[in-house]
């Protein structure tokens, strides 16, 4: 591999929060190696021209794919909250989700929504994305995901109650297994106020509005 190897422009949007290091100890190249030998593998000639950049593009891919791991979800809500005297819910809803299942290490994409409580303290809008992207940016299985979402919001922005909802499609459950093209997964997960039916049934009444 050769060592012009750069970081795709893309990835300057991804740190702010940390410093992406794994770029910089030849894991481009190391992962290189190893898809060249999944193409061989595969019965593919990694040789012909259409194939000559693939380990590296897969490489790169793949750092872009989990780049969840080189972020603190926790700091980057703790880089704009805002003491803010409103207590009524805040809902972001229709976060795009995408992420890899562990099992397959293929993708799970859908949608997030998210609600909170605020108790004394509001977050910038754009950090609850951020915290999703944190989190489903690496090998996940749904479930966990949602609740790395839950906590990370109750633990550091201390509302009185969160609530997510996630409704993701499963390529592994589509593309192959069980090849069922339509189902769609929904998790979710509360704390605190969003505990009571009333609460929950304000915000899943909200999320499933078509007015915004
Ligand atoms: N609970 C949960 N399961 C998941 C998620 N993503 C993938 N899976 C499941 O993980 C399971 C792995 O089961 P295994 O029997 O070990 O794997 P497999 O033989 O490839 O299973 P099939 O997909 O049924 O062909 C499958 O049932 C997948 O549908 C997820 O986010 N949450
Ligand atoms: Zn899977």
């Amino acid at each position: 591999m050769n060592n012009d190897t750069h970081i795709p422009d893309r990835d300057d949007d991804i740190s702010g929060y940390q410093k992406i290091d794994r770029y910089n100890h030849g894991l481009i190249e190391k992962l290189s190696a190893n898809y060249l030998d999944v193409l061989k593998h595969i019965g593919e000639n990694p040789e012909r021209e259409g194939l000559l950049k693939t380990p590296e593009r897969m490489a790169k891919a793949m750092l872009y794919l989990t780049h969840g791991y080189d972020l603190n979800a926790t700091e980057i809500l703790n880089s704009a909250m805002f003491k803010e005297d409103y207590s009524q819910m805040v809902i972001v809803k229709d976060i795009e989700v995408y992420s890899m299942c562990e099992h397959h290490m293929l993708p799970f994409f859908g949608k997030a929504h998210i609600a909170y409580i605020p108790n004394g303290y509001v977050v910038g809008l754009s950090k609850i994305p951020r915290v999703v992207d944190a989190f489903a940016r690496r090998l996940q299985v749904q479930e966990r995901l949602t609740n790395e979402i839950r906590d990370c919001i109750q633990q550091t922005l201390n509302p009185i109650g969160v609530g997510v909802v996630i409704e993701c499609r499963h390529l592994c459950m589509s593309m192959r297994g069980v090849q069922k093209q339509n189902s769609v997964t929904t998790t979710s997960a509360f704390t605190g106020e969003f505990l009571k039916e009333k609460t929950r049934t304000e915000f899943l009444n909200l999320i499933s509005s078509k007015l915004s």
